[in-house]
């Protein structure tokens, strides 16, 4: 909670757009008072977002996922999507990805903001708010400024270690062997007796291995690249919450690999 200098509207000069919306009101005389704002969009609005006041909370139709507004304040407006029940890892990806191709300035997407998680549960994002014109615009500019993101891509670092992943193969056999498909501390149990024993439902996917006696039958130079594999299958899978463990197995093999 932080206690800020916020706004707030009277009661009597709400104006409901639509009952089922949350943020459905629209603050006619916005009133400056010190209150204790538990509303981390509000919060962001009125400290990073350079706004004294939000003159208006409108909805936004279209989406189908999240719940969608317009926020109108005295430093423009901010468009911002919440949603009630998952968490901020599905608006970090848009945010990664939103990032990733704004900062390529070809194709015009909303600059992403912020991600956060809401007190009451669920998470939102608050990006730059874009007035769509009344057309699909030119759709052979739109053709070129996709080929412009596309050639601006920079290769993460990710594509420097495949190019010479080779270098820890060499000189080595690589013979097929039985693994565990999803060994985590989950799907392991004993029986009476104390006997450890697998209790894995189904083989959807590899974890790594925690078990420190199965990591130990691994060579050590390649250990790791069977570690990132499956940072890399939960990040894709499960969200941002694998990804530094996977940057960072990725950089260890470039100081080592010299690449
Ligand atoms: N930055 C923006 N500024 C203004 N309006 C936007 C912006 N981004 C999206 N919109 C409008 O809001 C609507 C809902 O957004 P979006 O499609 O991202 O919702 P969603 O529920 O997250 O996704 P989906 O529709 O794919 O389920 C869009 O159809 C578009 O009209």
């Amino acid at each position: 909670m932080v206690a800020q200098l916020g706004v707030i509207s009277s009661t009597s000069s709400c104006h409901l757009f639509r009952s089922s919306h949350p943020f459905s009101i629209r603050l006619q005389k916005p009133m400056a008072m010190a209150t204790v704002s538990t509303d981390p969009v509000r919060e962001w609005i009125l400290s990073e977002g350079k706004a004294s006041q939000i003159t208006g909370i409108s909805p936004v139709g279209g989406g189908c996922i999240n719940l969608a507004s317009r926020y109108n304040t005295d430093a423009g407006s901010f468009f911002v999507k919440t949603n009630r029940s998952i968490g901020p890892e599905m608006f970090e990806g848009e945010a990664l990805g939103l990032r990733a191709m704004y900062e390529t300035k070809s194709i015009r997407v909303p600059q992403p903001f912020k991600v956060g998680a809401l007190p009451t549960g669920g998470s939102y994002i608050i990006m730059e708010f874009i007035e769509f014109g009344s057309s699909r615009g030119d759709q052979s500019l739109l053709g070129r400024k996709l080929a412009e993101m596309h050639k601006a891509t920079k290769s993460e670092n990710g594509q420097r270690l495949v190019k010479n992943l080779g270098a820890l193969f060499e000189d080595v056999t690589i013979e097929p062997c039985l693994l565990h498909g999803d060994l985590w501390s989950g799907n392991i149990s004993s029986d009476k007796n104390g006997e450890p024993m697998d209790i894995m439902k189904q083989n959807s996917e590899c974890h790594g291995v925690p078990v420190s006696e199965a990591r130990s039958t691994m060579p050590i130079l390649r250990r790791d690249v069977y570690l990132l594999y499956h940072y890399l299958n939960h990040y894709n899978l499960f969200g941002s919450g694998y990804r530094s463990s996977a940057m960072s197995i990725i950089d260890d093999y470039l100081r080592m690999l010299k690449a």
